[in-house]
């Protein structure tokens, strides 16, 4: 069997790479590293009611060579885009065409967690996953008995490490349950003749408590395919092949989801320079956002007249035509354009304040013209009770957020929307930091989301959070500037996602 043959040659690979480097050593250094992972790999396979692990593959016993062109670290990058929960990466040289520095680079790429794919045999390479980067190791109950398994998924948990657990069969299962894995695989694909059966891991589902977390592995190419899983309660699914023949991996796994069935509102924070407006435009997002409160994104109340108008002007001229052609080219100006097309909207703008004072808000608000203004300071639900009785605009509360109790004590705010944001000690914004959204679950309000979203996390956040509307401000900007293509490439990925 091509598994006998695999393993043979692992032991003798795994014999060389210890002379090269000492098993004393990679021991060493794999102890020197934090083991407090709090286990990133089942956190993010948890995350969501179905979650994909994306493998980097270039090659396979079964298929040969499956990516000629192996471009693996924009790959990796691309399925973190997409909106994986995790990456699998195949280290095995000979029979994947798999190398340790595939796994190397993208575990320091990407932010999500990295599985070390390999034929497992010896503790040496659990100590090199670990030094490698990985945040979890593949354990295959065909290679190893219940001893053995039990004793390198508790090496594994000491540094941190979580264990896939794979089976095929139903005995493959038991000795999953009996080494204490809290995450099993079933491989759809018969490792003896290499036939696949997408109903193998359905038949063995029930074999496994529901704590523990199952993934189906293997063979697994369409939207059809996932909803089986889903209806079988499996909520994780490991494909390698079809994410690898995909050209647009964004694009596949947008179709493997199926339509989130809402479109979040985009608001684009921080905008500070006229130069950028096009660009704003371009993207569409629903809310502009200008920061009056100090901050290296800070306006003032005539620059942000300027970008108000510029804004609305470009806007007009661009869509007019197209969304109010009956009057296009007939008002003097934007803002008498808007007037005249009440059904036609613009992108609307948002003023950031930090303990402004009432009667400065409204007057700014008028002044600027603003749709919102967002209350980034200690302001309390007096405040804005007060605020709200002076003024048409809305009244946004942004919040920091650093447990569930910090937005449970906003819920009956009297604030037309409530933005959530990451915690920061000495800022009130704009940090790029993300919080733990888990945060949210319970929260049953409308809700903008913001702190640290970007195009590697909002495909995440939208799917997981499914917030009302997405706040970005860092994360659209290279060195502390807004960059166009940024503000392009975040459009494209939200427009492809959700739908
Ligand atoms: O952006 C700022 O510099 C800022 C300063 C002071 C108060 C609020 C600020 N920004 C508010 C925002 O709405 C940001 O978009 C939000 O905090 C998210 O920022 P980021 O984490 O950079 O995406």
């Amino acid at each position: 069997m091509i598994l006998d043959k695999i393993v043979e040659a692992t032991k003798i690979r795994v014999a060389q790479e210890k002379e090269v480097e000492m098993p004393k050593a990679v021991k060493a250094a794999a102890l020197a590293l934090p083991s407090d992972t709090g286990f990133p790999f089942e956190v993010a396979l948890r995350q969501q009611d179905f979650n994909f692990i994306c493998e980097v593959k270039k090659a396979s016993p079964s298929k040969g060579i499956i990516a000629e062109h192996f471009p693996y670290l924009d790959i990796a990058k691309e399925y973190e885009v997409a909106g994986a929960a995790a990456i699998s990466v195949l280290t095995e040289p000979d029979f994947f065409k798999g190398d340790k520095k595939y796994l190397q680079e993208i575990a320091s790429t990407v932010k999500i967690p990295v599985l070390r794919k390999d034929f497992i045999i010896d503790e040496y390479q659990i100590y090199q996953a670990k030094v490698w980067g990985a945040s979890a190791i593949l354990l295959i109950c065909a290679c190893l008995d219940v001893p053995t398994l039990t004793k390198f998924r508790e090496l594994a948990d000491s540094l941190g490490l979580s264990s896939l657990v794979e089976a095929h069969d139903e005995k493959e299962v038991q000795m999953a349950i009996d080494c204490g894995a809290r995450i099993i695989g079933v491989n759809n694909r018969n490792l003896k003749d290499f036939t696949v059966d997408v109903q193998n891991s359905v038949r063995l589902r029930n074999l496994v408590q529901d704590d523990v977390i199952f993934v189906s592995e293997s063979g697994l190419e369409t939207p059809e395919d996932i909803q089986v899983l889903r209806d079988n309660n499996i909520g994780v699914a490991l494909m390698g092949e079809t994410f690898m023949r995909s050209p647009n991996k964004v694009e596949k796994l947008a179709y493997l989801y199926g339509p989130t069935y809402y479109t979040p509102k985009v608001k684009m924070c921080g905008i500070s320079k006229v130069d950028t407006i096009p660009a704003v435009v371009e993207a569409k997002p629903n809310y502009m956002g200008l920061v009056f409160a100090p901050s290296k994104r800070q306006v003032t109340v005539d620059q942000a007249k300027t970008l108000v108008e510029e804004l609305h002007k470009q806007y007009a001229k661009t869509y007019s035509a197209v969304e109010a052609p009956m009057n296009a080219g007939t008002a003097q100006d934007s803002k008498e354009f808007v007037q005249e097309n009440p059904n036609f909207e613009s992108i609307k703008t948002v003023g950031v304040f930090v303990n402004e004072t009432v009667d400065n808000l409204v007057a700014i608000a008028n002044e600027v013209n603003l749709d919102a203004v967002q209350l980034h300071g200690d302001e309390d639900e007096a405040f804005i009770q007060a605020l709200k009785e002076k003024t048409d605009v809305e009244v946004w509360k942004a919040v920091q957020i650093r447990s569930a109790a910090d937005a449970e004590a906003w819920i009956d705010s009297s604030a037309d929307m409530l933005l959530f944001d990451a915690y920061h000690k000495d800022e009130r914004g704009g940090t790029g930091e993300v919080f733990d959204w888990s945060c949210l679950d319970e929260f049953e309000r409308p809700f903008m989301l913001a702190g640290g979203i970007d195009s590697t996390n909002v495909a995440r956040a939208i799917r997981t959070v499914r917030p009302y509307g997405i706040d970005i401000s860092s994360g659209i900007e290279t060195d502390g500037v807004k960059d166009d293509e940024k503000i392009k490439a975040f459009t494209n990925i939200v427009r492809t996602i959700a739908h």
